[in-house]
């Protein structure tokens, strides 16, 4: 019945292999969200000055029950072990990638964010996300192909990163501001879907816009998919005359800013924050790099001696274009394909694993030699303390600490997985107590603290485990929304006492390696001065001797600028502690 249903879909040309529905079926699945019922729930705001007045633990709660389904066949009775596609009818109307997107960006937005996000089709492991989206929605759609699955990732990414330009223009095509503060959730999120569709992809304007009022129509009500056609509509006129409503660079400093932070959709406190340290146009070639799809990088895994040429000659079979990492010997360059390689199972075997390059040179800074004893602070989820664990090749110990639990485990089925169990002892504790009762001293420490993510805006790459071990890739485009100006001022605190209890665990003429993965000065440079103010039994060794010269700073720090080296942004300090 499924395959019967399901549309034949490309996002340039789209066709539909079932129009036949009669108008009845199709008002037959229209449900209503309790958000258009419910007045007291006005969620959307602009990003950044407010916040959504859902607050992230709400549960979700969108549809009332289709009255076809009774409430002893609800996904939640029924349990997550029987599949929820008995629920609700298949709706075949509408667009399942753009219906899963939807869903998708409310989870993002409203909390529960990641959990969908953790299978590979939508199915599976998936239930748990198709039954979501049913719930949400009132109906079923099709399970997603690996096309439609490429679709989500790319639109719910893009949203998410040019939501603060999408939410201007919409608001610009409302009526009045209050249209746009008052509307439902779902009705923002597929709005900016479309738009984004529209002015970021360049799709077929009429299609998408009715595509998008179809799914309004259905998952709310046909008030909201007028709207939707009456906003989208004006949004394709003036696009094909040149003239979208966006602001201008003029005023002061401030205003340039705010003008700056929508064109290219950042927090205004970032902005503000890289024009003072980088300059406007440094600043503007990060937020680009910032906006621009993420590329990947695989570490070969030596410890199964699977070398970079068996790598790339899998990758060759694979047809998966690659090229080899200039600075990493371990290292290879993907563009595009990962989902090809996750499919391949060289994940899931062990064989590598994803590592930006920025994370390898790191690794290169502390150089690991065989014997040595080298405790990794922050440890999980483990990227790192694999790296070095494989450097080691069976002689020496890496004791991998972090206060997370659950980022622990991973770490150490990681490790099993990767067949360097033997040489890492995990350690679950808060650095600062086990660093005050454990008087042990090591070789080399590494301190890669919790951070503002500042460098690593384009993605964060996850490994996370369920079951038998599956690494996933989430692009963590919503990063940038939820790092607030306050927060910076705790991290410096936490990576002050960091910096602190990781020095105590150093032995006299060893190593500790300060790292970040961030491009921001306070984090960097800054905490470096000031814990070797409070510590002059520390001094700075150069990092020329482990990474290439154009990743070393004016003061011997290792430092990834995105915009330079087109890799994610970190910082290293290799200190030496004289007694
Ligand atoms: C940037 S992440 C580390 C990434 C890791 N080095 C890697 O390469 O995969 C920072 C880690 O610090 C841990 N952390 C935060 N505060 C801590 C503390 N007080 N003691 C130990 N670990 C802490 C967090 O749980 C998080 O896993």
């Amino acid at each position: 019945m499924e395959n019967s249903l399901s549309r034949v879909y490309s996002p340039f040309s789209i066709t539909h292999s079932n129009q036949s529905l009669s108008k009845n079926s199709h008002t037959h699945f229209i449900k209503h969200s309790v958000f258009a019922e419910n007045s007291s729930i006005r969620a959307i705001k602009t990003p950044e000055t407010e916040k959504p007045s859902l607050s992230p633990t709400t549960p979700l709660k969108f549809v009332k029950r289709n009255r076809h389904s009774s409430s002893q066949d609800s996904p939640q009775r029924r349990g997550p072990s029987r599949p929820s596609v008995k629920t609700h009818k298949l709706n075949s109307e509408v667009s399942p990638h753009r219906a899963v997107s939807a869903v998708r960006l409310m989870r993002i937005e409203f909390g529960g964010a990641f959990a969908d996000l953790l299978n590979e089709k939508g199915k599976g492991s998936g239930d748990n996300e198709m039954g979501y989206v049913e719930r949400t929605l009132g109906f079923r759609t099709r399970d997603l192909e690996d096309r439609d699955l490429r679709l989500v990732t790319d639109i719910v990414g893009g949203t998410i990163r040019w939501r603060r330009y999408l939410d201007h223009l919409i608001v610009s095509l409302c009526h009045d501001e209050r249209t746009f503060r008052g509307m439902e959730p779902l009705l923002l999120q597929i709005l900016r879907i479309g738009v984004y569709e529209i002015v970021k992809l360049d799709m077929p304007p009429y299609a998408v816009v009715d595509e998008n009022v179809r799914l309004a129509k259905v998952a709310l009500r046909p008030g909201a998919g007028n709207m939707v056609n009456g906003i989208l509509r004006k949004l394709v006129s003036l696009k094909e005359n040149n003239s979208l409503p966006l602001p201008k660079l003029e005023g002061d400093d401030r205003a340039q800013a705010r003008a700056l932070a929508t064109l290219y959709s950042h927090p205004v406190w970032m902005v503000r924050r890289w024009i003072k340290f980088h300059g406007q146009e440094e600043a503007e070639k990060l937020m680009t790099w910032n906006n621009s799809d993420p590329s990947f990088s695989l570490r070969a895994n030596t410890s199964k001696d699977f070398t970079r040429a068996d790598l790339v000659s899998r990758l060759n079979m694979l047809k998966v274009p690659h090229e080899l990492s200039p600075h990493l010997d371990d290292f290879v360059r993907l563009t595009t394909g990962m989902q090809i390689v996750i499919q391949a199972g060289l994940l899931r075997g062990g064989l590598c694993s994803v590592q930006d390059e920025s994370a390898g040179l790191v690794v290169s800074v502390v150089d690991p030699q065989q014997g040595e004893t080298i405790i990794d602070c922050c440890a999980a989820p483990g990227g790192k303390t694999l790296f070095m664990a494989s450097r080691l090749s069976g002689q020496g110990m890496v004791s991998a600490i972090d206060i997370n639990e659950g980022r622990l485990r991973i770490l150490k089925e990681t490790a099993k997985l990767h067949g360097v169990h033997d040489v890492i002892t995990s350690i679950h504790a808060d650095l600062r107590i086990f660093a005050e009762d454990n008087p042990v001293k090591s070789d080399k420490v590494l301190l890669d603290v919790p951070c503002s993510g500042l460098g690593v805006l384009s993605k964060i790459c996850k490994i996370l485990t369920r079951l038998l071990l599956f690494i996933h890739l989430l692009k963590r485009a919503d990063l940038r929304w939820n790092r607030r100006l306050e927060d910076m001022e705790e991290l410096k605190n936490l990576q002050n006492e960091l910096l602190d209890a990781a020095s105590m665990l150093v032995k006299p003429g060893g190593v500790l390696v300060y790292s970040t993965c961030s491009i921001d000065p306070e984090e960097n440079e800054e905490r470096v001065a000031v814990f070797l103010q409070r510590h002059p039994e520390f001094c700075v060794d150069p990092v020329d001797r482990y990474v290439p010269p154009a990743f070393v700073t004016n003061s011997g720090f290792y430092f990834s600028n995105p915009v330079k080296h087109s890799l994610d942004g970190s910082f290293a300090a290799r200190l030496i502690r004289s007694l």
